[in-house]
This record gives structure tokens, C-alpha cells and sequence, in this order.
């Protein structure tokens, strides 16, 4: 089971580090780590679980967080319909994204991130994205709301990059539509 003393905070190299495509088929380890990835986000969203582990809650998490460099990452978050999304994916890729841009009016925060970094941070209204779930197959998803930011943030985490290196740091709450994201 992963536990917070797992989960790697700033500072730690493998959090800029590129994650590498995941081989298929999956080697029993790589599986296993998909698999509670997936779970610490259902047990960080269970309050008793929480509880009993001193759990910090998460909708989505990246390999890169617990010091692995596949390229993966788990989401779990109920979408703007009240529709589940549970899933890993990997080797995940935007193929497509809105011009419009959007962002989390309450900035955004990270589980390998042990303080409050205020700004707006941009990200694609709308995502068309690719993966492999963990028995091999393709999907193709068009997100939009949180579960496109989730993904954004999940994807950045793959790339060794961290939600603050998209604030705008001359004004971290500059109007986002004329924000030109960190790319
Ligand atoms: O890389 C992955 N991480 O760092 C875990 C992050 C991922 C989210 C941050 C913004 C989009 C994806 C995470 O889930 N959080 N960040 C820190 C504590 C709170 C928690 C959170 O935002 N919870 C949440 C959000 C909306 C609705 C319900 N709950
Ligand atoms: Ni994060």
C-alpha cells in the first residue's frame, strides 16, 4: 500500500526527471505499482482510511511521485456530470486541445508540494488524449473541467514539470486568457 512517506517532495531529482514509455506487455512490478497508484487515490478519498494512515487526498497521481520514472499516472475523480473516472493511464498523450484556456480559480496544489504556491496556473479548457490502460488497451477520451486539469497536471509530472512553473510570475494572477502557458 503507498503511504506518504512514498510520495517524494520538491526537491527530489526523479520530480524533474523525464519518465520513459512503459514496455508492454507489463512486467508484474509495473503492474503492481499501476495498481496502488490507482489505490492510494481511493484511499485517500475514503475518510477512515484517510484517517487511519494520515493519508493527504488526491485525484490524480504520477509515477514520477512515488520515484519511478514509468510513464504513467493514475486518476480518480468524479467529472462535472458525477461520472467516475478511475483509471492508469499510460503512456498517455494530448493529441488535440481547445485554443480557449481554463485554470482552478483556487490555484492549483500537489501532493510532492509541502506548501501553498498562490497563482493561477493555465491549462486547456478542453483535451482529446490517448493512453493504454493497464490491460494493454487503447483509449481515446475528449476531457474537459477538472478532469483536463487533472490530466494536464499528471501528464506535467511525466515531463518534469510542476503546476508553479506555469504561474505567471510577474503576476501570478494575471487574466489568463493572455497568459502564454509555460510550454
Ligand atoms: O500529481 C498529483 N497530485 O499532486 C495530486 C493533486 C492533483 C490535482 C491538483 C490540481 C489538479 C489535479 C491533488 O489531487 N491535490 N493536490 C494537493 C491537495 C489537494 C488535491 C486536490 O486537488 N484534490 C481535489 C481537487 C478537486 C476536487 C477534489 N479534490
Ligand atoms: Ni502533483
Amino acid at each position: 500500500m503507498i503511504l506518504m512517506d512514498d510520495i517524494i517532495r520538491e526537491g527530489h531529482p526523479t520530480l524533474r526527471t523525464k519518465a520513459e514509455e512503459v514496455k508492454f506487455p507489463l512486467t508484474d512490478e509495473v503492474r503492481q505499482l499501476a495498481e496502488d497508484m490507482l489505490q492510494y487515490l481511493i484511499n485517500s478519498q475514503d475518510p477512515e482510511i484517510a484517517d487511519k494512515y494520515n493519508l493527504r487526498g488526491g485525484i490524480g497521481l504520477a509515477a514520477n511521485q512515488v520515484n519511478s520514472l514509468q510513464r504513467m499516472f493514475a486518476l480518480h475523480l468524479t467529472d462535472d456530470n458525477g461520472e467516475q473516472l478511475s483509471f492508469v493511464a499510460i503512456n498517455p498523450k494530448i493529441v488535440s486541445h481547445s485554443v480557449e484556456n481554463t485554470y482552478l480559480p483556487a490555484g492549483e496544489g500537489c501532493l510532492s508540494v509541502d506548501r501553498n504556491v498562490p497563482g493561477y496556473v493555465p491549462r486547456h479548457a478542453r483535451v482529446t488524449v490517448k493512453f493504454k490502460t493497464i490491460d494493454g488497451e487503447e483509449k481515446k477520451m475528449r476531457l474537459k473541467g477538472m478532469p483536463a486539469i487533472a490530466f494536464q497536471h499528471e501528464l506535467d509530472h511525466l515531463n518534469g514539470i510542476m503546476f508553479y512553473d506555469r504561474i505567471n510570475e510577474k503576476n501570478p494572477f494575471a487574466d489568463i486568457t493572455d497568459s502564454t502557458p509555460y510550454e
